[in-house]
């Protein structure tokens, strides 16, 4: 392609595909050359690649059959894959470390790729340095830190859990780009528990048990998403099981993700819970108000490229961090939806048209929890009577299970300390603050509160 062709290929992609499409996607292509009807385009990463085959693949053949090129196919190639570390994934379809889009013949991709065993599929979004981090996160963002600066092994496996949209992935994520730049030497292969099983069928169906084998016990580091997946999948876990021990055999690295606890996964044997728990489990709490406005600011600060137009009135993200407490990835989208709707339509982002344009996330975060029955199911939870919890004995099995109940309150609610103590017998709010601020001590130290806390939040937020 000449150097006129190249310019006028550029300008209409970004006539097509529009200024932020065209800078987050299509600007990182290399142009390398044109062979056989296969154009190929030098990509920084794999995600890149991926996303630009799926979503702007067939626009690519378009406009270079437009200017007079014969192309069949666009072939994504990860600038210096040579030298690059190998960080590798078992899933057929997505993880390619070569992405392309065949227009006759969807089949070919999907050769090439198993052929080639494909690369991690991670997001480039997801890094240690857009990770905000708040005290409900700080314990697993320091422990993924430890982890990703590839040192000798101190604790096998790292087993990160919470709940839904709260971090495991990303964290797990950036372990793995962290990975990549500090050892480059390291064999790390990162995939969800989903694609672990689906690897194994594939390879007892093919008879191809022994590659399987050899390739999961030949990685230096082993991540390993969701892994509740697996649970009830009888030879998944059996498999899963011999493969986590031939690597902490070798003093290989394993790092786990899970929506719960280990000892909390129901269909899990025992022996691989008990293998799970050998190592550090950190749990990633449910967000709180700083956090929330935290991830909010600095996703506000990744927009501005992309909307330099745009003005945020004041108290908006403050309302947001307020309102929205379910997950990130809500919080996340209502930013993305409210941001593109003000572009759209030309305005400010006020406290009106955040109302107006999120109403019905907002309203779906509305639920609220009362104090009611916070007490019931705390009662419920520790097996005590509700007039016992509520009453004035002051006997221990009564007094944890009302100050976890009032920390609770104090948590999900929005009651003050004065009504919180009225609902509880009519106490003093100064004793509700002693209670809560000894659960708090007690969260962080003994592990029994820490969990209870963690299922009664779940229960009560479900
Ligand atoms: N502390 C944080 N800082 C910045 N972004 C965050 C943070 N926590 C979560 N996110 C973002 O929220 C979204 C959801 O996170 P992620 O996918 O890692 O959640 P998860 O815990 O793996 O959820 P699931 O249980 O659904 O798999 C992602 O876009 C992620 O980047």
């Amino acid at each position: 392609m000449t150097l006129d062709q190249l310019g006028a290929f550029q300008r209409e992609m970004l006539e097509t595909v529009g200024q932020n499409n065209y800078k987050a996607w299509i600007e990182p292509l290399e142009f390398a050359d044109i062979q056989d009807g296969v154009a190929t385009f030098n990509v920084p990463t794999n995600f890149i690649g991926n996303y630009v085959s799926q979503n702007f693949g067939d626009l690519l053949i378009h406009k270079l059959t437009s200017l007079g090129e014969t192309v069949q196919r666009v072939h994504f190639r990860v600038a210096n894959s040579a030298a690059a570390p190998r960080v590798t994934s078992p899933s057929i379809e997505t993880a390619a470390p070569v992405s392309e889009t065949v227009r006759p013949s969807p089949q070919t991709r999907l050769e090439t790729s198993k052929a080639e065993l494909p690369g991690a599929p991670l997001d480039a979004r997801f890094t240690f340095d857009s990770f905000v981090v708040g005290k409900p996160n700080e314990l697993a963002n320091a422990a993924a830190r430890r982890v990703a600066e590839g040192g000798p092994v101190s604790f096998n496996p790292l087993f990160l859990y919470g709940g839904v949209g709260l971090g495991k992935t990303h964290l797990m994520h950036a372990i793995a780009w962290e990975l990549q730049n500090r050892r480059p030497d390291l064999n790390v292969l990162y995939l969800s528990a989903e694609q672990f099983m689906y690897r194994f069928v594939q390879a007892l169906r093919d008879r191809k048990m022994m590659d399987f084998k050899e390739l999961f016990r030949s990685v230096d580091v082993l991540m390993v998403d969701d892994v509740q997946f697996i649970a009830g999948k009888d030879s998944t876990q059996e498999e899963f099981f011999h493969t986590f021990n031939a690597l902490v055999d070798q003093n290989k690295q394993i790092i786990i993700s899970a929506d719960r606890a280990p000892g909390e996964i129901k269909g899990m044997e025992d022996r691989i819970r008990s293998r799970l728990q050998c190592g550090l489990v950190v749990d990633l709490h449910p967000t709180d108000y700083e956090l929330r406005l935290g991830i909010l600011q600095s996703k506000v600060e990744q927009y501005r490229s992309q909307y330099p137009d745009l003005v945020l009135a004041d108290g908006v993200l403050e309302f947001l961090a307020h309102r929205i407490s379910t997950n990130v990835r809500v919080l996340e989208g209502a930013l993305t939806r409210l941001f593109a709707f003000a572009s759209l339509v030309g305005r400010e982002i006020t406290m009106e048209l955040t109302q107006d344009c999120l109403s019905d996330v907002l309203r779906a975060s509305e639920r609220k929890i009362s104090v009611e029955e916070i007490q019931r199911r705390v009662a419920e939870h520790y097996n005590i009577r509700l007039s016992d919890m509520i009453g004035p004995k002051r006997l221990r099995n009564f007094a944890r299970p009302r100050q976890v109940a009032m920390f609770l309150c104090k948590q999900l609610t929005s009651r003050s300390l004065p009504e919180i103590g009225r609902r509880f017998g009519g106490r003093d709010h100064t004793t509700v603050m002693h209670g809560v601020r000894r659960i708090e001590e007690l969260r962080s130290s003994d592990g029994q509160i820490a969990e209870d806390l963690e299922l009664l939040r779940r229960a009560l937020e479900a």
